[in-house]
């Protein structure tokens, strides 16, 4: 693959990563990075079989792209980034111009990461995350949680850029060490925050509460599945990020991971990693804060208790999901608040799953057959990657409806159908 900006070969730059990434390889040649699919897609592949409980990988905590690194690289950057915007950035953030700095601008093949980040994915015409969805491929996410999701990504990045467009990118140091490059452009700035959101990984660390971001070359290269056959570790004592097969292997079969946190649904994906898993057995859809929010009446004398509520649930929970079939125990608990003293619970939910489904512009059998039409087809990959989650969330929240409805029913039925209670006879009546 040729790049277009710079016309490196990436082939080139792949076979040097790949005898660099050697070096950290505990079973040499057990795997390697072949294409997938169409798009210019890549994975890891088994070279040989592979037993469970293998470590594949370890790489150290400084061959991967994270703060620390970053600090130490590209020092003078990385204090002009703490101290020149405003509000200060997150950790992704700091990934991503650290990125776009090793890209474009630290030329030296010296540097450790140079050859992953010279085999990086470079053709941006088949990048599906948030950043590349146009507004009219936005139109077939409307009324889903993930629409909301996706502006506000889209917003903070653009707003973000205009901040460093002004800032950072203008900083006589930052314009001498990109001079061949030049100024940074959004779509640099679109391609670098793509790669961190697709590639990115939370480790845990005793000292710090929080979660780290970080991407760890190679293992970066490892698509997704929802029933994975390897996992990632981070050993904090020697400071590796460990790569371990939890299943046996066989010659020839992918490595996968499974992405994520338990809190991601496929609008999730969609945003992160521009793709979904409809084959995910843990398809869910955001309930957000909004539209519990929404459910409470202005009338409802214990408005302000429900509200309290809702802050404190949504303090530690980023959103509530509903499943096919299953009512989280979380969101059955909120519920049941929410519900008080104006309806049955199963009512009051049946009654939010409609709000859920009213939110999207198109209904679900008009969906069901707009799939199968030519004109679907005609649609560009992202509006039917949109369209697609759109559909799947339509369909658990009609399976979650028609399930709640058999249950008020089969409790309709029970009610009538018990004895009527014995009258209490008058004494005039005797
Ligand atoms: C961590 S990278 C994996 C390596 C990537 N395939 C490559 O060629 O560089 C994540 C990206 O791979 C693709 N991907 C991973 N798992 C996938 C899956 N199960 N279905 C479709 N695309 C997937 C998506 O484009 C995602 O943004």
């Amino acid at each position: 693959i040729k790049s277009p900006r710079t016309g490196a070969n990436h082939d080139a730059y792949l076979m040097k990563f790949k005898q660099w990434a050697q070096t950290y390889i505990t079973k040499k040649n057990a795997y390697t990075i072949r294409d997938w699919g169409s798009d210019g897609q890549r994975g890891v592949f088994a070279t040989e079989d592979i037993k469970e409980g293998q470590q594949l990988l370890s790489l150290n905590w400084v061959s991967t792209l994270n703060l620390d690194i970053i600090a130490v690289e590209q020092k003078t950057f990385f204090e002009k980034m703490e101290e020149e915007v405003e509000g200060g950035l997150s950790d992704e953030d700091v990934l991503v111009l650290s990125l776009m700095m090793y890209r474009y601008c630290m030329t030296s093949d010296t540097y450790d990461l140079k050859a992953w980040v010279k085999a990086l994915p470079a053709d941006t015409s088949s990048f599906n995350s948030a950043l590349y969805f146009s507004k009219q491929e936005l139109e077939y996410l409307k009324g889903s949680p993930g629409f909301v999701h996706a502006l506000l990504v889209q917003s903070e990045a653009s707003e973000l850029f205009e901040k460093l467009e002004n800032s950072l990118f203008k900083d006589p140091y930052v314009l001498g060490v990109c001079k061949e490059h030049g100024t940074f452009t959004w779509e640099d700035f679109q391609w670098a925050h793509s790669i961190v959101s697709s590639r990115k990984i939370y480790i845990k660390s005793s000292e710090e509460e929080r979660l780290i971001a970080l991407v760890p070359p190679y293992i970066d290269f490892i698509n997704h599945n929802s029933d994975p056959n390897t996992v990632i570790d981070f050993q904090e004592q020697s400071g590796m990020v460990v790569l371990t097969a939890s299943k046996p292997i066989k010659k020839g079969e992918q490595l996968y991971l499974s992405y994520g946190t338990h809190q991601d649904c496929n609008s999730d994906f969609l945003i992160d990693y521009g793709f979904i898993d409809e084959e995910s057995p843990k398809n869910c859809v955001n309930v957000l804060y909004e539209e519990l929010y929404e459910t409470i009446q202005d009338s409802d004398p214990k408005k302000n208790e429900k509200i309290f509520i809702l802050d404190k649930v949504f303090e530690k929970e980023i959103r509530l999901k509903l499943f096919k079939g299953s009512l989280t125990e979380d969101l059955l608990k909120i519920s049941k608040y929410l519900s008080y003293k104006q309806e049955s619970l199963l009512e009051y939910l049946k009654g939010l799953i409609d709000l859920k489904l009213n939110h999207y512009p198109t209904r679900l059998q008009d969906d069901e057959l707009f799939l199968l039409s030519t004109e679907y087809q005609t649609l560009s990959t992202r509006s039917q990657l949109a369209f697609k989650t759109s559909l799947q969330e339509k369909r658990i929240l009609q399976f979650v409806k028609d399930d709640l409805q058999n249950s008020i029913n089969d409790i309709d039925i029970k009610e009538t159908a018990q004895p009527p209670k014995p009258k209490s006879t008058t004494k005039d009546e005797l």
